[in-house]
Order: C-alpha cells, then structure tokens, then sequence
C-alpha cells in the first residue's frame, strides 16, 4: 500500500466554499495538519473561500461536519484530527465511529466530506503524517477536496440539476 502523496490534481478557478474542521488534541499535530491543508487549498484552489472550525476532539468531528452540511453552502469537507492510540480500546471505537459517521454524512448530503482523521501508533507515526513533507495527510486532504470538487463540477456540468441552487 502506497502511503505516499497522490499528484496535485489540476487548479480549480472557479469560486467555491471549502469547510475545514479539525480537532484540538493532540494540537501540535492537529494544527500543523490544518496549516497543510490550507496552505495547499490555496494553491490548487485559488479562488475558494476556505472556513475553519475547531472541535474538541476526534469524536466531535462528524456533528460539526453534520452542522456545516445542514447549511448547505459547502462544496467539500475536510474533517482533519489525530487520535493516538491507547492502552484501551478507545482509539479504535472513536476511529471506527468517526469513519462511519463521516461517509454516512458525504453520501446522505452529496458532498465530498474528507476523510483525514489519523489513527496512529504513536508521535513519530504522527510526525510523519501531520508534519514532515512526503506524506502530509493535511495536503492530502486538499489534494482529494481539489479533485472531489473539480469532479462535481463535471457532474453538474453533464447532468445538470434543475433543482439545485446555482451558487454555492
Ligand atoms: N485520545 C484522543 C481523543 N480523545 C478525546 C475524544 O475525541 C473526545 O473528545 C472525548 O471522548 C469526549 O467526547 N481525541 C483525539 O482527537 N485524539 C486522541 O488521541
Ligand atoms: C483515544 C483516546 O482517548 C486514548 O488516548 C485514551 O487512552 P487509553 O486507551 O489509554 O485510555
């Protein structure tokens, strides 16, 4: 399995409204993953308005995302967090949860939710994919948003659809 990055998808010119929303702990990885993901959200999407909403924890993150979706505005969701595993079995139930509930949510609403909530072993392994360069998850994550929104543009753009509002 490939843990490097994917290629940057093409530039995305066109406006459009990208939510991040990151947890806390662990917050000297969570906030670099944030940074790395803004700092590519800009470069691949140079017209996009970019908010940032911090949640307590990994576990927090899918009712925010829920709040975010009910609005409506939003073109893509990255959900950005670090959960490091334990002695116990919490990781796991907050890892498995947050995933269900994350894809549940991008399928029920229709938008591409992101899905960069980390379980790791430890902080080298947290190192490695919140800060150091060659296989950032924050970059990923806007990597994948980039590519989701220029795919459903494509879509709309195919099969437009008569009941959606025309801006976002
Ligand atoms: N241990 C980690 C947590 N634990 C906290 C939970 O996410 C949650 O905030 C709490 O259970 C209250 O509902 N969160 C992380 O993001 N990372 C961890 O390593
Ligand atoms: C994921 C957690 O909340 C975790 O760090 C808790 O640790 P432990 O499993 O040792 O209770």
């Amino acid at each position: 399995m490939s843990t490097a990055l994917q290629p940057k998808p093409r530039i995305i010119g066109q406006k459009a409204r990208v939510c991040i929303v990151a947890s806390k702990y662990n917050e000297k990885f969570t906030d670099a993953l944030v940074e790395n993901a803004i700092e590519e959200l800009t470069e691949l999407m140079p017209m996009a308005r970019i908010d940032v909403i911090r949640v307590p924890g990994a576990f927090e993150i899918p009712v925010a995302v829920a709040a975010v979706l009910a609005r409506k505005e939003t073109n893509c969701v990255l959900a950005l967090g670090l959960v490091i595993r334990g002695d116990t079995h919490h990781a796991d139930l907050i890892g498995s949860s947050v995933t269900d509930s994350l894809q549940q949510l991008a399928v029920e609403h229709v938008v591409p939710v992101i899905h960069e909530v980390l379980l790791v072993e430890d902080e080298k392994q947290a190192y490695s994919r919140c800060i150091a360069a060659t296989m950032n998850r924050g970059r990923e994550a806007a990597r994948a948003a980039a590519g989701m929104v220029d795919v459903f543009a494509e879509i709309e753009k195919s099969m437009p659809n008569p009941d959606k509002k025309k801006t976002k």
